[in-house]
């Protein structure tokens, strides 16, 4: 037991972190570390255990990041892009495996993402699921095997309650066909459609966004042609399958060089 690697979380109470407490206590395969709430979260101090409808975990959260990510072999970040980024100066200085889930970073951000991970071994990913980096390779292929005849447009669904569009997995999917077309994604993304917007651009790469409800997650990938229309889909119903992959990232990534990982490297895909 107590030679198994320690993982802190942070990000604790929110949707992901709370699933990750009991992907990470009922896994066998690591000890939960530390709890990181945000400040002034009334979760700090107190054991969670109860507040999720069970019993004590015998962790107490803490507000305070040096405090609760201290002695962590790995800390698994599903939070916001500024949080992140400050979370990965902290690996940089300690050393820790820096698992980061979060999405919506600005290029700016990503930027400094980029700089941190020459000091730790950074591992993110807009989705951390089997299932959508598998779509990702298949998204790549079908890109790289269809001319501009099939316009590509990427539609994703989420929950009421989440704040950055497109997702992070809409993104990942858009590069990935970008990337099989052999073009930046930059040059060919059309992500705000409203008004009297023209034609289509030929081999622009179109995204569309769906908010409402507890939908965990949807992606579509739509190859629509003269004639016909391929359509390559992801559906998630559990937030365990993005908890499963962010924990197979931070036992991946022990002993590592530093460096900037995804989940290609972690699944070997
Ligand atoms: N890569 C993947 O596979 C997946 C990525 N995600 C991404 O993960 C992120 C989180 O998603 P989700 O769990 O649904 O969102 P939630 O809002 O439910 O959870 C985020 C949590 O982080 C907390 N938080 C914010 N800032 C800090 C801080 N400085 N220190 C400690 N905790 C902090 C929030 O606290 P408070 O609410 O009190 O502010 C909240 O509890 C999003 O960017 C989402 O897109 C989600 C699922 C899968
Ligand atoms: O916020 C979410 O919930 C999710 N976010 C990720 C994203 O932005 O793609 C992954 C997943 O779809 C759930």
């Amino acid at each position: 037991m107590t030679d198994l690697p320690v993982i802190a979380v942070a990000g604790a109470a929110g949707r992901m972190g709370q699933m990750l407490i009991h992907v990470i206590r009922d896994s066998g395969q690591a000890r939960l570390g530390g709890l990181l709430v945000r400040p002034g979260h009334d979760w700090a101090g107190r054991d969670p255990g109860e507040a999720m409808g069970g019993s004590a975990l015998g962790i107490v959260a803490s507000d305070d990041p040096a405090r609760a990510l201290a002695g962590a072999d790995a800390v698994i970040d599903f939070t916001s892009p500024d949080s992140s980024l400050e979370f990965a100066a902290l690996a940089a200085e300690r050393g820790f495996v820096h698992v980061i889930g979060t999405t919506g970073f600005s290029e700016s951000q990503l930027a400094g993402l980029q700089d941190h991970a020459q000091r730790a071994v950074m591992i993110r990913a807009g989705n951390m699921s089997l299932g959508v980096n598998l779509l990702a390779g298949l998204v790549q292929r079908v890109a790289a095997a269809l001319d501009e005849d099939f316009d590509i447009e990427v539609i994703e669904a989420h929950h009421n309650r989440k704040v950055d569009a497109p997702s992070g997995t809409a993104l990942m999917l858009g590069e990935a066909a970008a990337k099989g077309r052999g073009v930046p994604l930059a040059e060919v993304s059309d992500r705000a459609r409203d008004g009297h917007t023209g034609a289509r651009r030929r081999g622009d790469i179109g995204f569309a966004v769906v908010r409402g409800g507890d939908i965990v997650g949807e992606h579509d990938v739509m190859f629509a042609g003269k004639g016909e229309r391929l359509v390559l889909s992801h559906v998630a119903t559990d937030r365990a399958i993005f908890a499963r992959g962010a924990l197979r990232a931070a036992l991946w990534g022990l002993g590592r060089p530093p460096g900037e990982y995804d989940m290609t490297d972690v699944l070997g895909l």
